[in-house]
């Protein structure tokens, strides 16, 4: 590795560690935190990254380490904790001023909390941004071409400093300033990918899948606008676009963990012993609770948490959707 590193990835699951590799792609040095001791030694001494990310060979620039008080002289840290351990990582960072690149997609369960939430009240100096998109971290990886959204909290002038250290040849960010639009395209989307890999596992056909995909939008839309997000967010690749890839893919762990459901599986038989994290059932629960308490109609997402809760089989959720009473597409009467 040549020089001190000015990014930093906190957390090297297969995102943090896909996004090492591009960032890494041109040269530039980028330090990996890892939690798991025995990760960092094999990263360094094997560059690779076998529990989370198998098959990639690491550039040289990536150095690991366990210790979190080495990021401190990094100008901007990505930070790809899941959602569910992010305020318990944050509040172990060095302090000091800095950009933080917020990439997990998740609510805090509990407390409702987005991300931006999570970090503002743990790091209260630092500027925040949210990076998300339609992005498998073994295609970054791998080099191929993938454009995310990059909303800065910081407007602009947050945006000159953070997309010269973050584009790459492969990795093609485009400005926002609403980061409660990234947040909950994100978020909302992991839950509607589990939906749609139970009509995979169910045999339900692709009308099926391409109606979720349409009425799931429009519980994100809904959801989101209660919250401030803009409807031109969600249409963009945090919303829309993320929501079509991992609805489309057995590539997503959403969709798989969906699609065991739909062949029969309860959500604890589908998510025993895996290392790798599947984010919308921990956002389910929780996004559920807000919808239902803000008055939001999520009948897809409500139906997702109780079906993960073992409350109706995925055959009856399937129901259940069927029979709701005819209304309008876009609200408004009959
Ligand atoms: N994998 C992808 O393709 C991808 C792409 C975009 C965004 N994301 C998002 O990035 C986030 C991280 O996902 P991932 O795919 O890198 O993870 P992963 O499933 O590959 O790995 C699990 C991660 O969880 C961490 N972890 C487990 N227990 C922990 C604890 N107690 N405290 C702190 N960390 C703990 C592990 O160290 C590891 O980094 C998620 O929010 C995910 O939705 C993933
Ligand atoms: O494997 P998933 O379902 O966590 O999806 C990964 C990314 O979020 C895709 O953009």
């Amino acid at each position: 590795m040549s020089g001190a590193a000015v990014i930093g990835v906190v957390g090297a699951g297969a995102w943090g560690t896909a996004l090492a590799q591009v960032l890494a792609s041109d040269g530039s040095p980028v330090l990996l935190w890892a939690r798991e001791p025995e990760l960092v030694s094999e990263i360094n001494a094997t560059r690779r990254n076998r529990l989370f990310l198998p098959g990639a060979e690491l550039a040289p620039g990536i150095a690991a380490t366990g210790t979190l008080a080495d990021l401190a002289s990094c100008a901007a840290l990505l930070v790809v904790v899941p959602a569910q351990f992010l305020a318990r990582v944050l509040a172990d960072l060095p302090a000091g001023p800095r950009d933080l690149v917020l990439c997990a997609k998740g609510i805090e369960a509990g407390s409702g909390r987005l991300m931006a939430e999570v970090a503002a009240a743990a790091v209260p100096g630092a500027e925040l941004a949210v990076l998300s998109g339609p992005t498998f971290a073994h295609e970054v990886a791998a080099g191929l071409p993938t454009a995310v959204t990059l909303a800065c909290g910081g407007g602009e002038a947050q945006w000159q400093r953070l997309a010269p250290l973050i584009s790459r040849k492969t990795l093609r960010p485009y400005y926002s300033d609403d980061l409660i639009g990234a947040e909950i395209g994100g978020a909302v989307k992991n839950v509607l990918a589990i939906a749609c890999g139970v009509v995979e596992g169910l045999g339900l056909g692709q009308n099926a899948r391409a109606a979720l995909i349409a009425r799931g939008y429009a519980e994100m839309l809904r959801f989101g606008l209660a919250r401030g997000a803009r409807a031109e967010t969600l249409a963009g690749l945090c919303g829309l676009g993320d929501l079509v890839l991992t609805c489309s893919s057995a590539s997503s762990r959403n969709f798989t963990l969906g699609q065991a459901l739909g062949q029969g599986q309860s959500a604890a038989e589908a998510l025993a012993g895996k290392a790798s994290v599947a984010e919308g059932a921990s956002t389910a629960p929780v996004l559920a609770e807000l919808a239902a308490r803000d008055g939001i109609a999520m009948p897809i997402a409500t139906a997702v948490h109780r079906l993960l809760a073992g409350e109706l089989s995925a055959a009856e959720a399937a129901a259940e959707l069927l029979a709701r009473p005819l209304r309008a597409e876009q609200g408004g009467s009959p």
